[in-house]
């Protein structure tokens, strides 16, 4: 059986992910992936790369309130591996404390990124420290036995009769979703002559995971579907206009953009490479991979992945 790194512990949003994937794998395979629950985003990356059991991963990469997960962008550049398919999580958080009242807590455990989606409830809680943790389980087991404590947690892992609930759905906001990335270990290279056979195989792949709900798998054959296909794009210099040079590639073939940031190199200050997500449909993967060839004489390029919208 594979293994797939989670960031865990069992119950984050990021199982539910890996749940809602392996529904589609069993579909597709006839077997499950075993989960691997890893403490924090980096080791998920290092169970893939580095585990000859691991062949899948799963972490967040966006939630709608508090943007891009940076750490997962960066792990992205750094590491062999590309990405296979996304999902989406509804999210929503509440209060679970180990005291009587809101007033008695001293200290509140919140995970890095969840605190940008409770800000102004967190606003309100003026006299308590906030102890950042690495996922929302952590957070939901350091209080058990620490009294005068509280964290945000998933509103899934409380118990109807649970006494120490003191405030639910502290979210900022209704329809709060984070979206999460599948990854398999491997490099896709721009200048493989196959790269555009290479990008197909892997949406009509994954397209083969879509199976019914009886099992019944739906035709791997590619039709005419949206794909999305994540790059890095690092300039070989600053100079005015690489931006635009690099964008007018894309315009000059009507290929269509979802996002833009630019992420610091970490090899001095104030220079940037560019994370871009690519929108297209199946049958202009040929127009995609010939314009990244273009773009790939004056500049950097890792691609990310390749996978069907969903
Ligand atoms: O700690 C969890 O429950 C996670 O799955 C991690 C994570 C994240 O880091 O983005 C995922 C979803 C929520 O938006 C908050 C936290």
């Amino acid at each position: 059986m594979y293994m797939i790194a989670v960031l865990g512990p069992k119950g984050t949003f990021c199982d539910k992910s890996y749940e809602e994937y392996n529904k589609k794998y069993e579909a597709a395979h006839g077997k499950s992936l075993e989960p691997l629950y890893c403490p924090t985003i980096d080791d998920v990356f290092e169970q893939l790369c580095t585990n000859e059991a691991c062949e899948y991963a799963v972490v967040p990469v966006e939630n709608m309130l508090d943007g891009y997960v940076q750490r997962t962008l960066d792990l992205l550049l750094e590491k062999n591996v590309y990405i296979v398919d996304e999902n989406q999580v509804a999210v929503q958080f509440s209060l679970l404390a180990n005291t009587e009242k809101i007033e008695d807590i001293r200290k509140i455990y919140v995970q890095f990124k969840t605190n940008g989606q409770c800000r102004q409830f967190l606003h309100t809680l003026h006299d308590a420290e906030i102890v950042t943790t690495n996922s929302n389980m952590e957070s939901y087991y350091k209080i058990q036995d620490e009294p005068g404590t509280a964290a945000i947690v998933p509103h899934h892992v409380i118990q109807a009769d649970d006494v120490r609930v003191l405030a639910e759905d502290v979210t900022d906001a209704k329809g709060n979703h984070t979206r999460f990335i599948i990854l398999r270990k491997g490099v896709l290279d721009v200048e493989n002559p196959d790269l555009e056979k290479q990008l197909e195989e892997l949406v009509s792949n994954e397209k083969g995971l879509d199976a019914d709900a009886d099992g019944t798998e739906k035709t791997a054959e590619l039709t005419r579907e949206k794909v999305r296909i994540p790059v890095y794009i690092m300039p070989a210099t600053d100079r005015p206009g690489i931006l635009f040079d690099i964008l007018r590639r894309f315009y000059d073939k009507r290929i269509n953009l979802i996002s833009i940031m630019s992420r610091p190199t970490k090899q001095s200050m104030g220079t940037y490479n560019f994370y871009i997500e690519i929108d297209c449909l199946t049958e202009r993967l040929e127009v995609v991979v010939e314009t990244l060839r273009q773009i790939q004489v004056y500049n950097d390029i890792k691609i990310l992945g390749a996978y069907k919208e969903h």
